[in-house]
């Protein structure tokens, strides 16, 4: 998102006067129902917006330049794919031809031409009457306000506007004499989308996200019917009224059945537009989806939600959280019970369950996927328990697999593989801790390979290194699986052997020590074999030390010792 933070809110903005989806109160706050809509998706995915207002085709440019984040009023056109990502649409209208009242001639576009016709500039209208073939006669004004009084005023013939929209602005500003002469127009069709910054699919998710989650938990149709419901009523007056004004009482009983079965009709309609566009929303969002019911049942679930728990949806539907298929774990890889998931923790609590981190094994691919889980519990109105819960998954793996691989480089040394000195101190701390407790006996060595600068001056430093990775390989192979080594600085080990007691870790120690001396390292990339040797120090605690790091300075001391001494060979405190 264009250089913010991600709990910075999203900038956005509201046009000035596009009722009733974006308008501008009288103390300059953004309001409508787009604006509404996008304040509440994002409020679902706990991010907040700021709106500015600003003349349409002022903050289309400042979203193309990334100033804005995103808009919560776009209608999607082959024109606009270029420029901005979209959301899935949340609202589809038909525009109307609105004319004065009596111009009863025009039935179909075509009859508009030769007329002047008032559109918004910039606006979707504009666009669709160029591609219609409309050049002449196109009064583009500031705000569609404007185009209607020019229209009462008899200033122009016709206006071409969102159905909605141009309803709402008679009634707002009172005119008497404009009638709609064609809506819908189908031809103008528009799909109400967000749009974000071209690219931003961070965003774009978070958004998507959020209008499913809204048309999920009754948001949208609340916001809706408080937005739209009394136009459409107004609509259906403005009909009504009309027909007893044109002297068609006797119709009136008729017409009354017919509103009472198209209110019926319309709820029925409205039910199943608004199941469509959810379940087009929650097919189509990135992140994976599903809904589990107060008992537990798996309910539904989206493509994206099968593909990341490799599972298809007869394996899915139908089970519960108990089920042995689900093999989910915390971060420090312990196992979560079925009733401790996210989800059922958000249907026992009642509370919303964000940012959980849970591994989840996925049977296709036989690894652990890592998801950020949110759980969202449903209510019925009035009803204090959940009916269900909705729960989001994004997939964050990659991430967990970077979080470890760092983790992993921050203690091991990058050429031999070992614990690097850090990492020796802090295990051998806690070795030392154990041995004290349980009065265990630990034994350490120092190790140091024998004039090894010479190694490095006669064959090179790449032929060095691969003399400690093949020692490191040898001391591998000849401790206990109990027993580690790290390294310790350039050409020093170190080998931890817990429980070991002094005479055992000495005769190890000659071992080794004997061992390297008797076998030349040879399959060397300059094709040489070395003779190498090493000294070694040991000691002991309790023997030896009290403490991890005398432990170290007393094997240490004796490593020198075994240098004084000669080399090749073992020395202890
Ligand atoms: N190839 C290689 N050499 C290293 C590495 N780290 C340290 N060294 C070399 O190890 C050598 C250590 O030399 P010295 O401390 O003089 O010890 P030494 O030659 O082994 O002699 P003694 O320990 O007294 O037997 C130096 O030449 C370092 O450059 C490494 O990662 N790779």
């Amino acid at each position: 998102m264009t250089g913010t933070a991600e709990s910075d809110p999203v900038k956005s903005a509201s046009e000035l006067d596009y009722p009733p989806f974006s308008i501008v109160l009288e103390d300059g706050r953004a309001d409508g129902f787009s604006v509404e809509l996008m304040r509440a998706a994002l409020q679902a995915m706990n991010r907040d917006v700021t709106f500015k207002t600003g003349a349409w085709p002022v903050i289309k440019q400042e979203l193309e330049k990334g100033w804005l984040d995103a808009l919560p009023l776009v209608g999607r056109t082959p024109e606009r794919e270029a420029l901005f990502d979209f959301t899935i649409p949340y609202i589809s209208l038909y525009g109307a031809v609105f004319v004065r009242d009596g111009k009863h001639d025009i039935a179909n576009l075509q009859d508009l031409m030769g007329l002047s016709i008032g559109v918004l500039q910039g606006d979707n209208a504009e666009e669709f009457l160029h591609r219609e073939g409309f050049t002449e006669n196109i009064v583009a004004t500031k705000t569609y306000e404007e185009a209607f009084l020019m229209l009462a005023g008899g200033e122009i013939d016709s206006i071409v506007a969102q159905r909605l929209v141009g309803l709402t602005l008679i009634d707002k500003l009172g005119l008497k004499n404009i009638e709609t002469a064609i809506a819908p127009l189908t031809e103008f069709k528009q799909d109400f989308c967000f749009a974000v910054a071209d690219g931003d699919k961070e965003l774009l998710a978070l958004l998507n996200e959020g209008l499913s989650l809204i048309i999920a938990n009754g948001t949208y149709d609340h916001l809706r019917e408080k937005w739209l419901g009394i136009l459409d009523r107004k609509e259906d007056e403005r009909v009504l009224t009309l027909q007893i004004a044109t002297g068609a009482t006797t119709l009136l009983a008729l017409i009354v059945i017919g509103l009472f079965i198209y209110y019926h009709w319309r709820e029925h309609y409205n039910l199943k537009f608004n199941e469509e566009k959810f379940r087009t929303l929650f097919e189509n969002m990135a992140q994976g989806a599903f809904f589990q019911r107060v008992d537990g049942v798996l309910i539904d679930i989206n493509s994206a939600g099968l593909k990341l728990l490799g599972v298809t949806y007869d394996q899915f539907i139908g089970k519960t959280s108990m089920d042995p298929q689900w093999r989910v774990i915390r971060e420090d890889g312990t196992t979560i019970p079925g009733d401790q998931h996210p989800s059922m923790q958000a249907l026992l609590t009642g509370k919303p369950v964000r940012g959980a981190i849970v591994g989840v094994y996925h049977s296709r691919e036989k690894r652990t996927v890592w998801l950020n889980i949110t759980a969202i519990p449903q209510f019925k109105p009035e009803q204090d328990r959940p009916y269900q819960v909705f729960v989001t998954m994004h997939d964050i793996s990659k991430r967990k697999q970077t979080e470890e691989t760092l983790k992993q480089q921050a203690i091991h040394d990058p050429l031999t593989g070992l614990y690097n000195r850090s990492e020796l101190e802090r295990r051998l701390e806690e070795e030392a801790q154990r041995s004290i407790r349980y009065n265990h006996e630990l034994s350490l060595f120092m190790i140091d390979i024998d004039h090894f600068k010479q190694i490095n001056d006669q064959y090179g430093h790449p032929t060095g290194d691969q003399v400690l990775r093949q020692l490191t390989s040898f001391i591998d192979r000849n401790v206990r699986k109990t027993d580690y080594a790290a390294r310790y600085g350039g050409e020093e080990f170190v080998i931890v052997l817990p429980e070991t007691p002094f005479p055992k870790a000495l005769e190890l120690a000659e071992r080794l020590c004997r061992q390297i001396a008797g076998t030349p390292l040879s399959s060397l990339e300059n094709g040489k074999t070395i003779n190498l040797t090493i000294s070694i120090g040991v000691a002991t605690m309790p023997e030896h030390a009290k403490s991890w790091g005398d432990l170290l300075s007393t094997a240490d001391t004796a490593l020198y010792a075994a240098k004084r001494a000669g080399r090749n060979q073992v020395m202890s405190a």
